[in-house]
């Protein structure tokens, strides 16, 4: 029988969320991950590498290879801005866990990336969690990247609503902004899921506790991880929960029903104070003059979610795990 799975690659830094959308994808029988990506963001590439190895060793999953990503931007920035105060020096909530025995494969993630497309075209989904310097670096290794990657499923970016590294810009476009465009106006079938989706989408305390009073055994790991994920919401917003960024972007590759979607340029600032802005043309104006906005791809980004549903979703794989 056909496989129906989606053939998908998380391009990935680990992180918390990005912890727990890994374990999500593994235990989603609508997905075949293919493999891991990584990338700096939450924390610097090297660590990032070293985190995938280790969830997929929490997972019994030695089988899906991890690609190492850029550790530059990619213009070549080397000043990166990493989430330690969110996710803990380690990314995983500094609980000290011993180095993997894996190593990543002898392949970088972009030419990874390149190499699954081009062996099944049209049909890999990339779920990408962190700034897009990997993909923008696929769309530069293979031009026709765009029209053979299926489908890029994008957590970033803040449609009307403020960012979370700023007022502007949230913390995957901010990481690398050009990048990002690049990625946006590629033509590739492009969905993203951004802050104005994804802050619908909390977990509370008494979400984690249920977790912790569970035997699965993903849910007993990332309860272990998920304090200082907590503390830092409490002291950003003032919130009892945390927000499932990564998490909710697993569940649209899985059931993009659970979303709605406009669709429209997205173009992002990569200057001034407004570096890592994010803006959708909305289609409700007819402009007369030629822009950079102009005969550009259009994306879809995500305007609603059944937030319920998402964490129902996200909390039962995760228990029965
Ligand atoms: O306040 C923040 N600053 C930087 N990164 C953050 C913050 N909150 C969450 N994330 C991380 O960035 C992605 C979503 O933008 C998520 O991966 C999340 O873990």
């Amino acid at each position: 029988m056909a496989d129906s799975r989606k053939k998908t690659i998380i391009d990935t830094d680990p992180g918390i969320d990005d912890a727990m959308a890994i374990f999500l994808a593994l235990q989603s029988p609508e997905l075949d991950v293919l493999g891991l990506t990584t990338i700096f963001g939450n924390v610097y590439t090297t660590l990032s590498t070293r985190n995938a190895l280790h969830l997929l060793e929490i997972a019994g999953r030695t089988d899906i290879p991890v690609a190492e990503g850029s550790h530059v931007t990619i213009t070549k920035g080397t000043k990166l801005r990493v989430a330690d105060f969110v996710h803990g020096a380690d990314g995983l909530g500094n609980q000290n866990f011993p180095p993997p025995n894996g190593i990543p494969i002898d392949q970088s993630a972009a030419a990874f990336l390149v190499e699954q497309a081009n062996l099944y075209p049209g049909e890999v989904t990339v779920v990408a969690l962190g700034p897009l310097t990997n993909i923008a670096l696929a769309l530069q290794l293979d031009p026709g990247f765009s029209k053979k990657i299926g489908k890029i499923i994008i957590l970033g970016g803040a449609f009307f609503v403020n960012g979370n590294v700023n007022p502007a810009a949230e913390a995957n476009i901010f990481g690398d902004p050009e990048a990002a465009d690049m990625v946006f106006t590629s033509g590739a079938d492009v969905l993203v899921v951004g802050l104005n989706v994804t802050h619908q989408v909390v977990m509370t305390e008494a979400d984690r506790d249920k977790l912790g009073r569970s035997d699965g055994k993903f849910a007993k790991y990332l309860c272990k991880i998920l304090d200082i994920y907590f503390s830092y919401h409490r002291y950003a917003y003032e919130t009892k929960g945390v927000y499932l960024h990564d998490p909710a972007t697993v569940v649209a590759a899985v059931d993009p029903s659970l979303f709605t979607y406009t669709e429209g340029v997205v173009r992002v600032q990569t200057t001034g104070i407004s570096r890592g802005l994010t803006i959708l043309y909305n289609n409700k104006k007819r402009f007369g003059e030629v822009s950079e906005w102009c005969d550009k791809p259009t994306v879809k980004v995500a305007v609603t979610v059944d937030a319920p549903a998402v964490l129902k979703l996200v909390m039962d794989r995760l228990i029965d795990s």
